[in-house]
C-alpha cells in the first residue's frame, strides 16, 4: 500500500540549531519532501535561541542539508521547495510570552507536531506554555530520548507532559522503532508460522543483541558523561529490540496491542540484583584506533573531566521469567568505540533431541538465525547440509540460506528511521513510539542495574578504542561456554 500523504501540518521543531535537528530532522523532511509525502499545505517552524536573524537560521539549515544528503539527492528545485517551508524563530523555550509570536505564525487548522529535540528538562516548559497559549488540543507532541535519567525523572517528565497532553497526543521516539529492519522483526516474527513455532525456550538456546558503534562520543561529552551507554542505548534502544524478539504476539498491529506485549516482556525481565552484578559488565575506552585512525580515549576527550567513571560500553547477562523463555540467556552488548558498526541480533537453536552424526562434528550442529539491523541489512538462517562429492561421507557443513535486502530490494532506497517516524507522527500513527509505561518499567530495571553496579563499588573496565570491549565482556559469554557471534 503506498503511503498516504498526510494532511497539511505545522511542525514546530524545538532545538532547530542542535545536532540532531541539523544532522537528521531536517534532512529527514527533506526527503519526505522529495518523496512527495509532504502534504503541500505543510509548514515547518524552526525553532532556536541561538540565531537571532532569520536568513542566517535558514541558511545553516540549508548548508546542513548541503552537507548531509548525497550528491544525487540533492536537487535544487526541491531544495528551494523545502527552504519556502520552513519559518525561523528565535525563541526561549522555558520564556512564557515567547510562545506569542509562535502562536501568530500558526496560521492553519491543521495538526501541530511540536517537535521537542531538546534536553528533556525542557520538555515540561515546552508543554505548559503551549496548553497555556490555546495550542494543546491540535497538538501532537513528540519527546526525544532517553526521557529522563532515572524513574523518578522520567516520572516527573511524564508527569509534566501528561498535566497537558492526553497519551494519545504524546510520541516518545526511540529512533531504533523507525529502522526498516526493526520493523521487519514484526513481519519476520509474525508473517512466517515457521519460525514462531520454534520461538521459545523448548527451542532457542541463547539470544545475542549487539549494537556495536565505532563512533565515539562527538562532542557530547556534557550529555554523554551523565548518561553513559546505560542510559544512552541499553535502556531505550536495546530493549526494544529485546522486547520485539521476545514479546507474544499481538492480537493485531494497533499500537496499543503491539505496546501491551512489549511491557509484558519489561515485566518479566529478571531483575539483576547485586549477587548478579557480575553479570554486568561495564567498559570506557582508552585511546585506539577506530576505521584506521587514532583516536583519544574517553578521558582524553575534548571537555573531560579526568575522573569520571561513566561507561561507555555494557554488556550484560539477563532471562526472561516466563513460560516462553524461562532458562534461555538473553546476552546484550553496546559500545562505543568499538571494532565494527553492527546492529545485530542472533538467535541460537538447540541441538537435535538425539545425535547420530560423527562425534567431532557436534559442535557444528546449532542452526543460527542471525538478522542484521546494520549495516548490510540481511537475516541469514544458519543449516546444515552434507558436504558434496564422492569423496564425502556423511560430513556436515554449515551454511547461510541468505536475505540481502541491497540485492533483494535493489531500486529502493531504504529510509533513514527519522523519515518513517516524522511521517508516522504526521499520519496520527502511535504504533512505533513507546508508551509511558514501557518507559517507566524500562527504567525500573535499569535503576536496579546501575543500583546493583553502584553497590559493588564497580567501576568500568578499560578496553582499547576499537576493540570489541573488555575481556571481561567476552568472558561473560564464553563462561557459559558460548561465544559471542562473528567476533575475530
Ligand atoms: N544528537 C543525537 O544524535 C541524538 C539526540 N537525541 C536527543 O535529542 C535531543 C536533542 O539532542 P541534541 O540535538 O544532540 O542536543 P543539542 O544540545 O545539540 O541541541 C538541543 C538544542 O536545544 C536548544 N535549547 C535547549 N534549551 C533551550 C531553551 N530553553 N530555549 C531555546 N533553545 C533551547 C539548544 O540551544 P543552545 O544551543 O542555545 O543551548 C540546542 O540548540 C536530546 O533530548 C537528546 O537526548 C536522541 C538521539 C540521538
Ligand atoms: O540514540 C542514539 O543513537 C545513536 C546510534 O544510532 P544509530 O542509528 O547510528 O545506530 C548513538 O550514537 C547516540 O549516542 C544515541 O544517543
Amino acid at each position: 500500500m503506498p503511503a498516504i500523504i498526510p494532511e497539511a501540518v505545522t511542525l514546530a521543531l524545538f532545538g532547530a540549531q542542535g545536532d540532531l535537528a541539523l544532522r537528521k530532522l531536517f534532512p529527514a523532511l527533506y526527503q519526505l519532501d522529495r518523496a512527495s509525502l509532504l502534504h503541500e499545505g505543510t509548514r515547518v517552524l524552526a525553532l532556536s535561541r541561538r540565531v537571532g536573524d532569520p536568513q542566517a537560521h535558514k541558511a545553516r539549515i540549508e548548508q546542513a542539508l548541503r552537507q548531509r544528503l548525497l550528491r544525487h539527492e540533492l536537487d535544487e528545485r526541491i531544495l528551494e521547495r523545502f527552504c519556502n517551508r520552513l519559518d525561523c524563530l528565535t525563541m526561549d523555550f522555558q520564556c512564557a510570552t515567547d510562545y506569542e509570536a509562535l502562536k501568530s505564525k500558526i496560521t492553519t487548522q491543521g495538526p501541530l507536531i511540536a517537535y521537542c529535540a531538546t534536553p528533556a528538562k525542557v520538555f515540561g516548559a515546552i508543554c505548559e506554555h503551549l496548553a497555556a497559549h490555546g495550542l494543546a488540543e491540535q497538538t501532537r507532541i513528540v519527546l526525544e530520548k532517553p526521557i529522563g535519567h532515572d524513574l523518578r525523572s522520567s516520572q516527573l517528565i511524564n508527569e509534566a507532559v501528561a498535566r497537558h497532553f492526553p497519551e494519545s497526543q504524546v510520541y516518545r521516539i526511540d529512533h531504533y522503532l523507525g529502522k526498516e529492519t526493526v520493523q521487519n522483526l514484526i513481519a519476520l516474527r509474525f508473517a512466517n508460522s515457521l519460525f514462531e513455532t520454534q520461538w521459545d525456550q523448548h527451542h532457542i538456546s541463547h539470544v545475542e543483541i549487539t549494537v556495536a558503534e565505532t563512533v565515539g562520543i562527538e562532542g557530547r561529552w556534557g550529555y554523554f558523561d551523565q548518561a553513559g551507554q546505560m542510559r544512552d542505548m541499553l535502556q531505550n534502544h536495546l530493549l526494544q529490540l529485546l522486547c520485539l524478539i521476545a514479546m507474544d504476539p499481538p492480537s493485531d498491529l494497533t499500537a496499543d496491542s503491539i505496546r501491551d506485549e512489549k511491557v509484558k516482556v519489561l515485566k518479566a525481565l529478571a531483575p539483576i540484583t547485586p549477587e548478579h552484578a557480575k553479570q554486568v559488565i561495564r567498559g570506557q575506552y582508552t585511546a585506539g584506533f577506530s576505521q584506521g585512525k587514532a583516536v583519544p580515549g574517553y578521558l582524553e576527550e575534548e571537555q573531560a573531566n579526568s575522573n569520571s567513571t561513566t561507561e561507555t560500553f555494557i554488556a550484560l547477562r539477563t532471562e526472561i521469567r516466563n513460560w516462553r523463555w524461562s532458562g534461555v540467556p538473553f546476552y546484550l552488548r553496546t559500545g562505543k568505540r568499538m571494532a565494527q558498526k553492527l546492529s545485530q541480533i542472533v538467535i541460537h537453536f538447540k541441538e537435535p533431541p538425539f545425535y547420530i552424526f560423527a562425534p567431532e562434528q557436534r559442535s557444528l550442529i546449532n542452526n543460527r538465525l542471525i538478522i542484521r539491523l546494520q549495516p548490510d541489512e540481511c537475516i541469514a538462517l544458519h543449516v546444515m547440509t552434507k558436504e558434496q562429492g564422492l569423496d564425502k561421507g556423511m560430513q556436515l557443513r554449515r551454511g547461510p540460506l541468505q536475505l540481502n535486502f541491497s540485492e533483494a530490494y535493489q531500486s529502493v532506497r531504504i529510509p533513514d528511521a527519522y523519515e518513517r517516524l516524522l511521517l508516522e507522527v504526521m499520519q496520527g500513527n502511535q504504533n512505533l513510539f513507546v508508551r509511558k509505561d514501557e518507559v517507566e518499567y524500562a527504567w525500573r530495571w535499569c535503576d536496579q542495574l546501575m543500583a546493583s553496579c553502584t553497590c559493588l563499588g564497580d567501576r568500568p573496565k578499560a578496553y582499547s578504542a576499537g576493540s570489541w570491549g573488555p575481556m571481561a565482556s567476552i568472558a561473560l559469554i564464553t563462561q557459559d561456554g558460548r561465544s559471542w557471534y562473528g567476533d575475530f
